[in-house]
């Protein structure tokens, strides 16, 4: 049997667990909290995440990170991506020397604008071999729900890929495999972006057309600052890219696309953090991913005004009157 570790008791970190177990794996779940990792073991239920939710009994929890890390062959990560340099520093030196890292995260680090990818190499001193990335749209409560959904595993060694797409792949979540580690990272970081701005504009009144043109030009925002990091332009037509941005975009369960509608109703920023209780990544990953855009040399003017408002306190219906009279331009450009 496949031995998995999955770092992250929160919602994907439990459903993805469920996941795992479902394809015939043998998963240790680690968490912070005692009376949680006891709960998973004694009631088969996370009831602070995902509640209602039965796990299969392959799931089992522990607070030791070096019980959870021992004969992993996969070590799955699912904590907030501000977080990860710190946790992952700590059990490091407790994982299996050939175990593969898997990244469940959609963010970008703060202060070093880093990939989580790249996050995981720096701690661990892993090639890019040993590390995948699992993206796409794949709203945690309805996996647990053991509803269809499809997603990406990406490793730059396509064998890897095929391995961690057999020990994930179940009747109800459908993995591709994919070598564009940069874009499908890429895709699930910037979707948080632009859902907390169509979320805003939910909150403002604003109609369906409005959200189309979020969408469509978000895609297009993305997709230029993953070219100019050597991402592939396929990437974001796919799942990780197009399919991960609707889902989040459309979903009431997405937090940032509920982050947006909370400031777009007129909440302060304050206000919104105090009524969040999960990870929302585009909260902070929008300052990242407008610093990699500047470094870069690309113009991403939804993430502009997503940062304006979510950071520098601009008033939604300035910032749209701001996005609207940008210069016109031509589509493609
Ligand atoms: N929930 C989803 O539908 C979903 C789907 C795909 C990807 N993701 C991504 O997965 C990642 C995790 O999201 P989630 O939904 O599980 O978040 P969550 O808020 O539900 O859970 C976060 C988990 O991290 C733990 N945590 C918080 N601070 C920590 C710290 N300092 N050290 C260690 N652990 C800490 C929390 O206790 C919790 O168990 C995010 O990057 C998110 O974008 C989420
Ligand atoms: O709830 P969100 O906004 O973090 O989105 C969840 C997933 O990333 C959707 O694929």
């Amino acid at each position: 049997m496949t031995r998995v570790a999955v770092y992250g008791t929160g919602s994907w970190g439990t459903a993805f667990a469920m996941v795992l177990a479902d394809a015939g794996c043998e998963v240790t779940l680690w968490g912070r909290r005692a009376e949680l990792a006891e709960a998973v073991n004694t009631t088969r239920t996370n009831p602070d995440y995902l509640p209602g939710v039965t796990l299969p009994e392959t799931v089992r929890a522990t607070t030791d990170p070096a019980e959870a890390a021992a004969g992993a062959e996969f070590t799955v990560l699912a904590v907030p991506s501000q977080t990860l340099r710190g946790n992952l520093s700590a059990w490091t030196p407790l994982l299996p020397p050939d175990t593969v890292l898997v990244s469940l995260m959609k963010g970008v680090e703060l202060g070093t604008a880093k990939r989580m990818s790249e996050v995981i190499e720096e701690i661990t001193g892993a090639g890019p071999d040993r590390i995948a990335v699992l993206s796409g749209p794949n709203l945690a409560r309805e996996i647990a729900e053991r509803q269809p959904a499809a997603s990406v595993v990406a490793c730059r060694d396509e064998d890897v890929a095929r391995r961690l797409q057999a020990a994930c792949h179940t009747p109800y979540f459908r993995p591709y495999t994919n070598t564009d580690v940069v874009g499908c990272e890429l895709g699930g970081a910037v979707k948080n972006v632009i859902a907390l701005a169509v979320g805003i504009a939910d909150g403002m009144g604003l109609g369906d057309n409005a959200k189309a043109s979020l969408i469509t030009r978000g895609l297009a925002e993305t997709t230029r600052l993953g070219l100019a990091m050597g991402a592939d332009a396929h990437t974001f037509a796919g799942l990780a890219g197009m399919g991960d941005l609707v889902a989040t975009c459309s979903s009431p369960l997405s937090r940032n696309h509920t982050f947006g509608t909370n400031l777009g109703r007129g909440m302060t920023l304050q206000e919104t953090i105090a009524v969040t209780r999960q990870t929302a990544e585009g909260v902070k990953s929008c300052e990242s991913v407008l610093e990699l855009a500047r470094r870069h040399g690309v113009e991403m003017p939804i993430t502009e005004t997503v940062v304006g408002i979510v950071h520098e306190g601009k008033p939604p219906l300035v910032a749209l009157k701001e996005l609207m009279s940008r210069s016109a331009k031509a589509e493609r450009r």
